[in-house]
Formats: structure tokens, C-alpha cells, sequence
């Protein structure tokens, strides 16, 4: 069924665990997450960046993940991944997005909690959860590059008054990890998680969390995270499986045929994740 990340993310929260939040961008990819989610019986986020809402278009990928949401046994949020633009905030909350993320990171403390504010006032009016972020998560992917100096970790004090000042439902906050492919091995500052849970106490998110250890993610989770943002893993596992089954089959043209094993194989990471996430059985 389709319903609201705080919906999802409140339940995690007081219970401890973390629930997958996947970006799609078509049909495949979408199929993969909530064949997932249903098999291991967990909650799941489905999100789309402000990239996927080029590829696909808007209502075109709202239609296909809402329709399967509310077919869906699972709950499943609709989630806007890294929302930059106010207008597209609001494009999502017309097509029925049952969560939006105003990532207002890039601009001074003050101007992110001005627009934040305003984005959880209307969202909230219209039922629809919201998260934000504070501090700089690291990396390249699409049109999220942030140089890796620049790549700053977030200020407890300063995540205080975010989240008190906007009434945010729930903070991604910037602890050391990277969006895309690792060059070495992330290194979580989980004292820094520690406290912003303690002094927050709301649901917090984990961007960049592809290429991150187990023991890390685990680690993480204990200590407060319940959305884990996971885009990466799941295009490499895509791509592998493509690659693969074009050496071995030089001649399948069907895109049925080659699609659909593709779709498995992400289907396969985005369970393991859910049962490492600990939402497995949670629906
Ligand atoms: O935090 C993440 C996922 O990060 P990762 O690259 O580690 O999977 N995301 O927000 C997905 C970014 C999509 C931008 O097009
Ligand atoms: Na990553
Ligand atoms: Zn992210």
C-alpha cells in the first residue's frame, strides 16, 4: 500500500531498524525494488532524483510506482531523492508523492532552514512527510558533485536547530560517507551519528551508502540510522548482469529477455540489503 515515509520511518525509528530507500528511473528498476520488498516482507522507499525525473518524466514514473505501490502488500513510500529545485518539489507533491526531500544543502545554514521551513509547512498541509540535509554528503553522481574538500561533516548543534527551527520529519546527515563508486573504504564518524541521535532523536538517513561494509551499515543502524539511501549498488548490478548475458548470448534481441534478468539480479542486492537494513519482516 501507499503511504507516507514518516509512516515507514517512525516505525523504524522506535524500533531500531533501517528501511531501504531505492532510486528508480523505470519500469525494471521499479519492478526489482517491490518484488523485493514483498518477498523478504519489508517497508520500502522508492525514490527518484531530480535525474530520473528527466529520464522518465514525471507523471510517466509517478503512474508506474504509485500503481504498484498501492497494489503492493508492502507499505511503499514515493519518495523525491535530493529535491534541489522548489518548483519540483511541488511538481512531486501534485503527482501525488507521499514523501519529498528539500535538499537545500549547498546554500547557508539560515537560507536551508528559510526554505526547508516552507517546503514542511505545505507538505505537511497536503499529509506528505519531508527530509532535508545538513552538512555536505560527498561524491559524483548525476548532478550531486560535491568536491570531496568541500565535503563537510555535519554539525550536531547545528542539526539541533535545523530540525527544530524547520520540523523536518526526518535529517540526512553527512557522517563520512560518499554518493557513487569508493576509491578506498569509507570511515563513518559513528561518535558524530551518536550524538546527533541523542540530541535529535527523529529518524536519520544515510546518503552514499553504496560500497559501504556491512559492519558499517550495522554499525550505523545501531546507533539511529532508518533510511539508507542505496542507488549505486543496484546499477552495478544491473550493468554486471547485462554484460554477462551478452557475452554468453550473442544472439537474444528480445529486451523482455534481456531486461528481465537484469531485473532479477537487482531484485537479488535490493533483498540482501533489506534483510542487512533489518527490514525484513517488518511489513
Ligand atoms: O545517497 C544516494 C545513493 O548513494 P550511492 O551512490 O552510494 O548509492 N542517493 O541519494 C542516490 C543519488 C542519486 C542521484 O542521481
Ligand atoms: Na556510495
Ligand atoms: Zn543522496
Amino acid at each position: 500500500m501507499l503511504v507516507t515515509g514518516i509512516e515507514i520511518l517512525e516505525k523504524a525509528h522506535k524500533e531500531g531498524y533501517a528501511v531501504g530507500a531505492f532510486n528508480t528511473s523505470n519500469l525494471e528498476i521499479t519492478q526489482a525494488i517491490v518484488e523485493a520488498a514483498e518477498e523478504t516482507k519489508s517497508p520500502v522507499i522508492i525514490q527518484v532524483s531530480e535525474g530520473g525525473l528527466k529520464y522518465a518524466g514525471i507523471e510517466t514514473i509517478s503512474a508506474i510506482v504509485r500503481t504498484m505501490a498501492e497494489k503492493a502488500s508492502v507499505p511503499i513510500a514515493l519518495h523525491l531523492d535530493h529535491g534541489t529545485d522548489f518548483n519540483t518539489v511541488m511538481k512531486c507533491l501534485r503527482n501525488g508523492w507521499t514523501s519529498v526531500m528539500m535538499d537545500a544543502s549547498k546554500l547557508p545554514l539560515e537560507e536551508n532552514i528559510k526554505v526547508t521551513k516552507t517546503v514542511v509547512q505545505i507538505a505537511h498541509g497536503m499529509g506528505v512527510s519531508v527530509e532535508a540535509e545538513i552538512g555536505k554528503i560527498g561524491g559524483t553522481e548525476d548532478n550531486i558533485t560535491v568536491d570531496e574538500r568541500e565535503a563537510a561533516m555535519t554539525d550536531p548543534q547545528e542539526a539541533l536547530k535545523f530540525a527544530k527551527e524547520t520540523g523536518v520529519d526526518y535529517l540526512a546527515i553527512a557522517i563520512g560517507t560518499a554518493h557513487g563508486p569508493y576509491k578506498g573504504e569509507p570511515k563513518l564518524d559513528f561518535d558524530r551519528l551518536k550524538k546527533i541521535k541523542e540530541m535529535l532523536n527523529i529518524p536519520l538517513v544515510l546518503h552514499g551508502a553504496s560500497g559501504v561494509p556491512e559492519e558499517a551499515i550495522k554499525k550505523a543502524v545501531s546507533l539511529g540510522i532508518n533510511k539508507i539511501n542505496i542507488d549505486t549498488d543496484i546499477r552495478q548490478a544491473f550493468a554486471r548482469r547485462l554484460r554477462d548475458l551478452l557475452e554468453k548470448d550473442s544472439e537474444v534481441y528480445d529486451p523482455r529477455k534481456i531486461l528481465g534478468p537484469c531485473r532479477d539480479a537487482m531484485k537479488e542486492v535490493i533483498k540482501q540489503k533489506m534483510i542487512l537494513f533489518g527490514a525484513a519482516g517488518k511489513a
